[in-house]
């Protein structure tokens, strides 16, 4: 299959091309970055040194005739762009008969309404919100397997819904919120400069309380209220999420450990068992590490994942792979 990648020149979109490039079978079809962008005509590996050798891919301005070369020689077509920009880019390579597989919140949220809360934005494709696949690949494996919009799943979501969709599945949740604290590195906050991303600025602080875009993604895919706040930590990249669980009364230690057996074979999916998730044992991983611990009615989960693999380009690669009758971690462990 032929991939092309919009938005390459940044944080998600090299970490997909330099996945697209080992996968057995993928070819890289073209790397594209906006019509006006500073960067068009370098080579990828210009920007990212430490794929010399590797990504010597030019940065190809997306021009009309950039749209007829990708209608002409690309199978699927992967957005590492912003929200609106995917909003905006989808519709036309879907009309090509292209699988789209969007990295952005674009598509994500079912109600319009949800847009203009949390994004600030009024969404201008609403129809496609009903044909989106919400993509978190152990989850929506069959319906990812045949969709054409793909809205690969948040990273902090991503972390979050594996935690937890154990939890609610096996109706063991009490009503209350869950809480969810969590901790990004700064690639999470993209490429291009910006003040509160600045090497200097960043130390470790919250932000987005009660009105983050991943609050109502969390809670629409949990179906459950969550109270979730992230911070913004002095790491390149990883996400770690403590979250705290209220059981419903007499659940037992037992229960909590065979929920989380639905996950145990998943081979992107780590149960740590004693082992605390940390950033270090997830940062330029593929997996999803979870593990906790628990008191009583009160029951703490920790995850870790590494927000432009499993929270990015490593779940948009393996909702390709899904959809090409692949294992879920072909192009992602071993060789393969
Ligand atoms: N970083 C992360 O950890 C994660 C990011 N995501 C999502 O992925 C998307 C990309 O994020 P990230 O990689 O961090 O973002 P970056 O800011 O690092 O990169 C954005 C990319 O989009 C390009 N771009 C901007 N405008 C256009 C346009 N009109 N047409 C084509 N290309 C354009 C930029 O290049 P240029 O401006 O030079 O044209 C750049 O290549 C976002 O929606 C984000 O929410 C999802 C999960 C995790
Ligand atoms: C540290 C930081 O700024 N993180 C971003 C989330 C990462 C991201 O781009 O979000 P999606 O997974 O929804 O695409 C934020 O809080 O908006």
């Amino acid at each position: 299959m032929k991939v092309v990648i919009i938005g390459a020149s940044g944080y998600s979109g090299a970490e997909l091309a330099s996945l697209v490039i080992k996968h057995p079978q993928l070819t890289l079809a073209g790397c594209y970055v906006s019509e006006q962008s500073l960067d068009k005509g370098k080579l990828l590996s210009d920007l990212y040194p430490e794929h010399l050798g590797l990504l010597e891919y030019p940065l190809q301005p997306l021009t009309e005739p950039a749209f007829q070369a990708i209608d002409k020689d690309a199978d699927y077509v992967c957005l590492c762009t912003d929200h609106k920009v995917s909003v905006e880019l989808a519709p036309r390579f879907l009309a090509m008969d292209k699988k789209v597989f969007d990295l952005s919140g674009g598509f994500r949220l079912a109600s319009n309404t949800d847009y203009e809360r949390y994004y600030g934005f009024t969404h201008q494709h609403p129809t496609l919100l009903a044909e989106a696949v919400y993509g978190l690949a152990e989850w929506n494996s069959a319906a990812i397997a045949k969709a054409q919009l793909i809205a690969v799943a948040g990273c902090y979501p991503t972390a979050a819904l594996n935690a937890l969709k154990p939890l609610q599945q096996a109706g063991l949740l009490a009503t209350q919120p869950v809480i969810i604290n969590a901790v990004s590195g700064v690639t999470g906050a993209g490429r291009k400069a910006n003040v509160g991303s600045h090497f200097c600025e960043v130390s470790l602080a919250p932000y987005g309380l009660f009105n983050h875009r991943h609050s109502p993604e969390i809670a629409q895919q949990l179906g459950h209220k969550v109270l979730f706040t992230p911070h913004l930590g002095n790491f390149s990249r990883g996400i770690l999420e403590t979250i705290y669980v209220q059981l419903k009364p007499d659940v037992s230690s037992a229960q909590v450990a065979n929920a989380y057996q639905l996950l145990a074979e998943q081979p992107l999916i780590r149960l740590l068992g004693d082992k605390i998730p940390s950033i270090k044992g997830v940062a330029n991983q593929p997996y999803v590490d979870i593990a906790w611990q628990q008191q009583g009615e009160q029951l703490i989960v920790i995850v870790a994942i590494d927000n432009l693999l499993k929270g990015a380009a490593g779940q948009a690669l393996q909702c390709i792979n899904l959809t090409m009758g692949l294992p879920h971690q072909t192009g992602l462990v071993g060789a393969g």
